[in-house]
This record gives C-alpha cells, sequence and structure tokens, in this order.
C-alpha cells in the first residue's frame, strides 16, 4: 500500500466518527515544539572557562559525535530539524553565548553574544527560548544559587537572570515571536533542613528582584520551572511545586511543568487541566523520568499521548507551551531529537485524531464502558497510515526512513570529531 493509499483509507476510518483528517493536519502543522540545545553537547555548553555539569542533573553514555562548537550544534540540529514535520523553536541556555573566546561571566551576558544564533535562528524560520544557566558554575557550587544566605552569591545569580530576561527580549524583537524565558534553580539540601521556610523568603525576594524590571510579554514571557528532588538535593528543593505555583499565580508568570519533577506516580497530564483554570498559559518540558529524573529520551508512551489528550481535548493547544527536555549520551544525539520530537508530534496528532468531544459526551452521560471501550479501540486505529502521509507532505523521512539520513550523517559529520 503507498503512503497516499494509506492515509485514504485511514481517512475514511476517521471521518465515520465526523474527524476532518486534512483539517487536523492543517492544525497540526501550526504547533512549534520547543527543541532543547543541550540535547547534542550533553549540557556542556561552550564557555571560555566551563565548569563540569553540576545542580543536580547528570548525563550518562559518551556516544561519538558530540558537538564540540557551536557551528557543530547549529549543523546538528539543521539535521535533526530536516527530519522533523513542521516549524519548530530552538530552546538555548546561557552556557550556549558566543563570546569570541573572552570570558564573560554569567552576569555580563548581553543580547551581543547571541548574534550567531538570532542569525541563524532566522535563516532557518526557528523562534528562539531561553534559560538562564544556574548551575555548573563556581557560584553555585553548594548546591545554593538564588536562595544563597550569601548575599554577593545571589547578587550575582539576581544579575543573571536579569540579563537572561533582556537577551529573551531580544530574540522575541528580532525574531517576530515572544521568547519564552524560563527560570530554574538546583537549591536545596541533601538532608533533612532544620528550616524550610528561610531559602523559600530569599528566593521568592530574588524572583521579586529579576521580575522588577518590566519587559513587554510581546517579546518575552518569563516562565518558572519547579522540582521535586535532584541529585544532592533529595530531602529539599527550595523551588517546589507549590512554591511556583503560588509565585506564579500571584506574579502573572507561567508555571514551567517538566514531566520529570514530580512524584513517580504523579503526572503532569492530570496537573494541565486544573492549572489553566487559574492561569491563561503554562509550558511544558516534556521528558521521561526512568525512576528518577532521568531525562530520558521521549517515547510515544502513555504519559505523552494523556498529555496530549489533555492539550487537544482542553482546546488549549495555544495555551500549553511545547518544550523538550531530555538528555541521552548513549546514543546518537541527532537521533535522540528526533526520535523525541517526533514523538511529541505524533502525540499530538494521535489526540488529535480521537473523538474526543463523543467521549466527553459518553462521561457526561455516565456511559462508561462505551467510552473505554472506544478509548481502547482508538488505540489501533490508523493514526500512523496518517502520521506517514503527514512526514511525507511536510517533506520528511517516512517511518523509519530516517535513520538512514542520521547513519549517513553520522559517518560525513559526526565520525570526523
Ligand atoms: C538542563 C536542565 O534540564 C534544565 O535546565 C532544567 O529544566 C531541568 O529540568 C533540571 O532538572
Ligand atoms: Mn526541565
Amino acid at each position: 500500500m503507498t503512503v497516499q493509499e494509506g492515509y485514504q483509507y485511514a481517512k475514511k476510518a476517521y471521518e465515520k466518527w465526523g474527524i476532518n483528517v486534512d483539517e487536523v493536519l492543517n492544525k497540526l502543522k501550526q504547533v512549534p515544539i520547543s527543541i532543547h540545545c543541550w540535547q547534542g553537547d550533553d549540557v556542556g555548553g561552550f564557555e571560555v572557562n566551563a565548569s563540569e555539569l553540576s545542580g543536580g542533573i547528570d548525563v550518562t553514555g559518551n556516544y561519538p559525535g558530540k558537538a564540540r562548537t557551536p557551528e557543530e550544534l547549529r549543523q546538528d540540529l539543521e539535521k535533526a530539524l530536516s527530519l522533523i514535520p513542521g516549524k519548530h523553536r530552538v530552546n538555548l541556555h546561557a552556557i550556549y553565548a558566543e563570546t569570541g573566546g573572552e570570558a564573560v561571566d554569567r552576569d555580563q551576558l548581553e543580547p551581543k553574544h547571541f548574534e550567531n544564533w538570532v542569525k541563524w535562528a532566522k535563516d532557518n524560520g526557528l523562534g528562539l527560548d531561553f534559560n538562564p544557566t544556574v548551575f555548573s558554575h563556581p557560584k553555585a557550587e553548594d548546591g545554593l544559587t538564588l536562595s544563597h544566605p550569601d548575599p554577593e552569591i545571589r547578587e550575582f545569580w539576581i544579575n543573571h537572570c536579569i540579563a537572561s530576561r533582556k537577551i529573551g527580549e531580544y530574540f522575541g524583537k528580532e525574531l517576530g515571536s515572544a521568547c519564552l524565558t524560563n527560570i530554574w534553580v538546583p537549591d536545596g539540601y541533601k538532608d533533612v533542613p532544620s528550616d524550610r521556610l528561610t531559602p523559600r523568603i530569599r528566593l521568592k525576594d530574588s524572583l521579586d528582584r529579576i521580575f522588577a524590571e518590566e519587559i513587554d510579554e510581546a517579546y518575552n514571557i518569563d516562565a518558572v520551572e519547579s522540582k521535586l528532588f535532584g541529585i544532592g538535593s533529595e530531602s529539599y528543593v527550595v523551588g517546589s511545586h507549590e512554591f511556583y505555583l503560588g509565585y506564579a499565580l500571584k506574579n502573572n508568570k507561567l508555571c514551567l511543568l517538566d514531566t520529570g519533577h514530580y512524584h513517580p506516580t504523579e503526572t503532569v497530564s492530570n496537573k494541565i487541566s486544573a492549572m489553566l483554570l487559574y492561569s491563561d498559559k503554562l509550558a511544558l518540558h516534556v521528558s521521561r523520568p526512568v525512576r528518577w529524573d532521568s531525562d530520558h529520551v521521549v517515547t510515544l508512551d502513555d504519559e505523552l499521548r494523556e498529555i496530549a489528550l489533555e492539550i487537544v481535548r482542553n482546546d488549549a493547544l495555544d495555551k500549553v507551551m511545547i518544550g523538550l527536555d531530555f538528555f541521552d549520551a548513549s546514543i546518537n544525539r541527532v537521533a535522540a531529537w528526533t526520535i523525541g520530537t517526533r514523538n511529541m508530534i505524533k502525540a499530538l496528532l494521535y489526540a488529535m485524531l480521537v473523538p474526543n468531544d463523543h467521549l466527553k459526551k459518553l462521561q457526561e452521560e455516565g456511559n462508561f464502558t462505551d467510552r473505554l471501550a472506544l478509548i481502547e479501540e482508538f488505540k489501533t486505529y490508523p493514526f500512523g497510515a496518517v502520521w506517514d502521509y503527514y512526514c511525507d507532505q511536510m517533506g520528511v523521512p517516512v517511518k523509519e526512513g530516517w535513520l538512514e539520513d542520521v547513519k549517513a550523517y553520522e559517518q560525513s559529520a559526526l565520525a570526523n570529531r
């Protein structure tokens, strides 16, 4: 069966349920995914005086071919983007600044240090998002930053976050698309704290100072990302979910939910509808925790589909800013981006091809038998045939065809590094 024949067959199956597949694909085309640059170099960055990765996160594996320069990272991203259908965004961290060989500390970073990224984003029709890097630095050595008892250390990180918001504003202005600038800090304690409140008072004060400067949301949107625990902060994290949920609601900021930052049986899919009742927007770092916040490559698992269903069935595609956050150095890094991003898009397509309104109605009527039966039957509807057609139409490889491209790229580019 050709891709076209498969599509016609699938279309008929979905049309029986009133789903207009052509309309679905047009809608899907317009959903940007923010692809994290840090999968390409194991969260290393290009600082002149780079520190080891810290902040309670870890990248394992040493698959050859990691990007060593901004040029290599951009080249690898271009390769991955050529295998992913749609127009997307790239998410940068401050450690990806280009300072021309000069050591520029993070509180001194300026838009000019990201000019190459902006030029590249313009050439490739991409939006850019941003993150201050509040780890992997001598001033984050003891695992405390914006909540540090030492006012000088706090000041340094406050200034870095302010500088980051200005860089975000610059991205937004240059690219004509608002940049999401997300603050995540690792602050916490390995062992049971004797005072949970004081660090939180300091973190709140730091955030107030960071956000004191008004920046037009047409250019820069602020987000705050919580966490449950990290390596070395197993007992207490200052910026917990409740801390940031309260902060964001009170200060009109976005909560960013990282799917690896909750208890193992706690799901982000279950939070989306609740949070959107109280805030216009929220942001995601879609990741895959395996026993811990391991940042495995996103697979098309139940939770990914459930997240996509929650976004789609609640008509929240323009309210939930979808970003990815995983880093696996045990496999080809371009393949990691391709697999994870294609899966995110596949999940959205899957969710758009479910008769969501009908299923909602069944629930309202108390018809739980039909609800379960249909949810299960739709899992084996010919969604793969629609996905193949979408890839074909968007000019990217169908099915696993992309793997050949990645292998050729591994030979021609990655193997020489
Ligand atoms: C690179 C980090 O993963 C990222 O900044 C942060 O979002 C995080 O999830 C830390 O666990
Ligand atoms: Mn994250």
